[in-house]
C-alpha cells in the first residue's frame, strides 16, 4: 500500500488547525522534510521512553538536526504508571534547560502514553507550543496520535487532567511495529476492533478472517487496518473536535475500560486490553437495553478472543468500578454509556438502570 516514496496522507480537517496524517514505511530518516514547521522554529524537544528512546528517537533527532533544528532527546520513564504530572514536570525542566520557546516544537516518539503526556506538556509549556506525533505502537498509530486529546492520569481516575491540543503533523512509520512486543500489538487491536463496532464493520471482517496476520503486524493487513482506523478517527474528530456529540462514540468500551485500568493502579492491564473487556460489557448492555439484536455480545467475545484479548476475569468489585465510572468525563446527571446496535452503528445512552449495570459488571468476573 505505502512506502517512503508513496506514503498515504489522511487529512484531519479540524477547524482552524487542519493537519495531515502521513502513513508509510521508512519515514523517520528524513522526517524533517515532511513537517511544515514555522520558519521561526529553532529547537525541537524529542520526547521518548523505553525502546523508542534508544531505537527511534535518536533517528528523529538526527533527521531534525539535518534539517537545521537544534534537536535534543528528552527521555522520560516508561509505561502507563509514568503517565503522570510528575513526568510532565520533568519535561518542563528539560524544556527550560534547552530554552524551548514559543516558536519551537515538541516531538512525541512512542506509544499512547508518551503521546498523551508529551502532548500535554506541549499544550501547557509557554501556554502551548507546536506538537508533532510520531507514534510507534499500533494503538498510537491507529488512535491516540490523532485528534488532539492530551493528558495524564491521576490516582483518582484516567486522563482526568488534560487539554485538547492538535498536532501540527502525525508521521506514522509502520516499520516501527517490527520491534513492538506481541502483548502491545494485541492490545492495539482492541482499539482497531472498536472502529469495527462504531463505524467500519469491514474492520471486524478482516479481524475475523485474518487474526494471525493482524497480530503479526507485518506489512499487509496491518497497513490496511491502520489506514481504515485513521480514516474513521480523522472523520470523527474533524466533525466534533471537542466531543460535544459524535466524538463520544470513540469512547465505546471506555467507561468500564478506564475504571478497570484505574482499579489496577494502571499496572495490571494495557489500555487496549481494558477497552476489550469494556466492549464486552458495552455489547451486553446494548443487548440488555434492546438496542442491539441478540448475537452482538457473542460476536464481540469471539472476535476479541480470536485476537488473544481478555473478555473477562475482572477481579475488581463493582463498588470499586463504580467509584471510577462516576468520574467518567462523559457523565452528565449520571454515567452515560456508548452502545452499539449493529457493527458500524453506535450511540450514547443516558443513565441505564444501576441494577442492570451491577448485574453486567458481575458478569465480567
Ligand atoms: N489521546 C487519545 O486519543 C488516546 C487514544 C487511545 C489511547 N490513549 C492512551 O494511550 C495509552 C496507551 O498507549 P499504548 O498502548 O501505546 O501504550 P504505551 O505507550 O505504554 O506503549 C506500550 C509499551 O510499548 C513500548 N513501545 C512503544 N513503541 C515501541 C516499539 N516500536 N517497539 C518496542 N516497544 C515499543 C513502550 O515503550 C511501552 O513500554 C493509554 O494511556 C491511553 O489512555 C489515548
Ligand atoms: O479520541 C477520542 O475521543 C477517544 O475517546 C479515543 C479513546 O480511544 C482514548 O482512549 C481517549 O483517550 C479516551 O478519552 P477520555 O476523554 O475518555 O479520557
Ligand atoms: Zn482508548
Amino acid at each position: 500500500m505505502s512506502d517512503h516514496q508513496n506514503p498515504v496522507s489522511v487529512p484531519v480537517s479540524v477547524p482552524g488547525c487542519p493537519y495531515s496524517v502521513i502513513i508509510g514505511r521508512g519515514l523517520l530518516a528524513d522526517i524533517g522534510t515532511r513537517l511544515s514547521l514555522s520558519p521561526h522554529t529553532q529547537r525541537a524537544a524529542v520526547v521518548a521512553s523505553g525502546v523508542p528512546a534508544t531505537r527511534y528517537a535518536p533517528v528523529v533527532v538526527e533527521a531534525l538536526r539535518s534539517s537545521g533544528l537544534d534537536a535534543e532527546l528528552v527521555e522520560v520513564p516508561d509505561g502507563e504508571e509514568a503517565k503522570t504530572l510528575a513526568t510532565v514536570e520533568h519535561c518542563y525542566e528539560r524544556f527550560a534547560g534547552m530554552a524551548l520557546g514559543r516558536d519551537d516544537v515538541v516531538v512525541a516518539v512512542g506509544g499512547g502514553v508518551v503521546g498523551d503526556m508529551a502532548g500535554f506538556a506541549a499544550a501547557s509549556w509557554h501556554r502551548g507550543v507546536a506538537l508533532v506525533q510520531v507514534p510507534t505502537t499500533l494503538l498510537a498509530q491507529v488512535d491516540s496520535s490523532v485528534g488532539g486529546k492530551t493528558g495524564v492520569n491521576l490516582p483518582s481516575g484516567k486522563n482526568l487532567v488534560g487539554a485538547f491540543h492538535q498536532p501540527k503533523a502525525v508521521v506514522i512509520d509502520l516499520d516501527t511495529l517490527g520491534t513492538l512486543p506481541e502483548r502491545d500489538r494485541v492490545a492495539g487491536l482492541g482499539e482497531v476492533a472498536k472502529y469495527g463496532f462504531i463505524s467500519d464493520p469491514e474492520v471486524l471482517r478482516i479481524l475475523e478472517e485474518a487474526p494471525d496476520d493482524a497480530i503479526a503486524a507485518g506489512p499487509g493487513v496491518v497497513d490496511d487496518l491502520v489506514v481504515r482506523g485513521i480514516r474513521v478517527k480523522a472523520a470523527v474528530v474533524s466533525a466534533d473536535e471537542k466531543e460535544a456529540g459524535e466524538r463520544a462514540l470513540l469512547n465505546y468500551g471506555h467507561t468500564v475500560g478506564h475504571a478497570i485500568e484505574a482499579v489496577g493502579g494502571y499496572a495490571r492491564y494495557r489500555h487496549g486490553e481494558a477497552v476489550a473487556i469494556g466492549m464486552v460489557f458495552a455489547a451486553r448492555l446494548s443487548e440488555a437495553l434492546g438496542s442491539a439484536s441478540p448475537g452482538l455480545a457473542d460476536r464481540t467475545e469471539r472476535v476479541l478472543q480470536g485476537l488473544g484479548l481478555p473478555t473477562g476475569g475482572v477481579t475488581a468489585t463493582r463498588e470499586e468500578l463504580w467509584q471510577y465510572m462516576r468520574r467518567d468525563k462523559k457523565a452528565r446527571k449520571g454515567v452515560r454509556f456508548v452502545v452499539c446496535s449493529t457493527p458500524g452503528n453506535a450511540r450514547l445512552v443516558e443513565q441505564p438502570p444501576e441494577q442492570l449495570i451491577d448485574k453486567l459488571l458481575d458478569s465480567l468476573r
